[in-house]
């Protein structure tokens, strides 16, 4: 995997509209990330459409469920050869342990295991809400932080999380551990429903593993032109 990937979130409602995104980028490699919207609409075909093409792959269907249900899905997706996949730290240790035990089992022999990291809190919540929605009291920092201990404690790669978290979580859990950071924005961006936003240069300057970018880059007059502007405040790591 290329180091520090600027994720492309691929949130279209199907293949037409992906490819037409696409087309801007003919000729170059991109880190891109399926979502459930244009998995549940185009599935396993547009998989091995991206890796055709020679995309690198976030699958990212955020899996949920009892231990042996998610053990099984991971199982399925191991065969898909994409580079991550991930889970809810909500879900539990047991369900972190058996997504793991399922790609481990389905990937197979001489491939390369996806990394599988896992959600934090949703960088679209705010600490008030998850006090009063959630229920869960005390900072959301210290509430990711505690996650971030029961993914490590299971074996996984690391986190989905906002980039504000990332010098606590390096600073708790080491810096062998990957931190993908949605909820990018440059500093004149709509926030739209995020809430723990980041700049990307930023997110370069708190050691960032990673940043997910979507309508930033999907919804521009010029995809690649903003594509671009992302990516140079991110490469510029200060
Ligand atoms: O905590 C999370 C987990 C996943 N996401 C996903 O990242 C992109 C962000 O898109 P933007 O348009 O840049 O807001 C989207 O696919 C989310 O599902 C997240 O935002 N936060």
């Amino acid at each position: 995997m290329q180091p520090n990937p600027l994720i492309i979130a691929l949130d279209f409602p199907g293949k037409a509209d992906t490819e037409r995104f696409l087309r801007h980028f003919s000729g170059e490699t991109l880190f891109v990330k399926v979502g459930m919207e244009l998995f549940y609409k185009e599935g396993v075909p547009l998989i091995h459409d991206l890796k055709a093409a020679g995309h690198h792959l976030f699958l990212d269907l955020k899996l949920h469920d009892i231990p042996t249900t998610v053990r099984r899905a991971m199982k399925q997706l191991a065969s898909l050869e994409v580079d991550i996949v991930n889970v809810h730290a909500m879900g539990g240790t047991a369900m972190m342990v058996a997504a793991q035990e399922g790609l481990d089992e389905g990937t197979p022999a001489g491939r390369g295991i996806p990394s599988c990291i896992a959600v934090t809190q949703l960088t679209s919540m705010t600490e008030k809400a998850m006090n009063e929605q959630l229920y869960i009291a005390g900072s959301l920092m210290d509430h990711v932080l505690h996650l971030c201990g029961q993914v490590k404690a299971a074996g996984l790669a690391g986190v989905v999380c906002s980039a504000q978290e990332v010098p606590a979580i390096r600073e708790a859990i080491g810096s062998q551990f990957f931190t993908v950071t949605p909820g990018i924005r440059m500093a004149e961006d709509e926030v739209n429903d995020q809430h723990r936003v980041v700049t990307p240069a930023d997110a370069a300057k708190l050691g960032a593993d990673a940043i997910v970018v979507g309508r930033g880059i999907t919804r521009a007059a010029d995809p690649l032109a903003a594509y671009r502007a992302y990516e140079t405040e991110w490469r510029n790591r200060g």
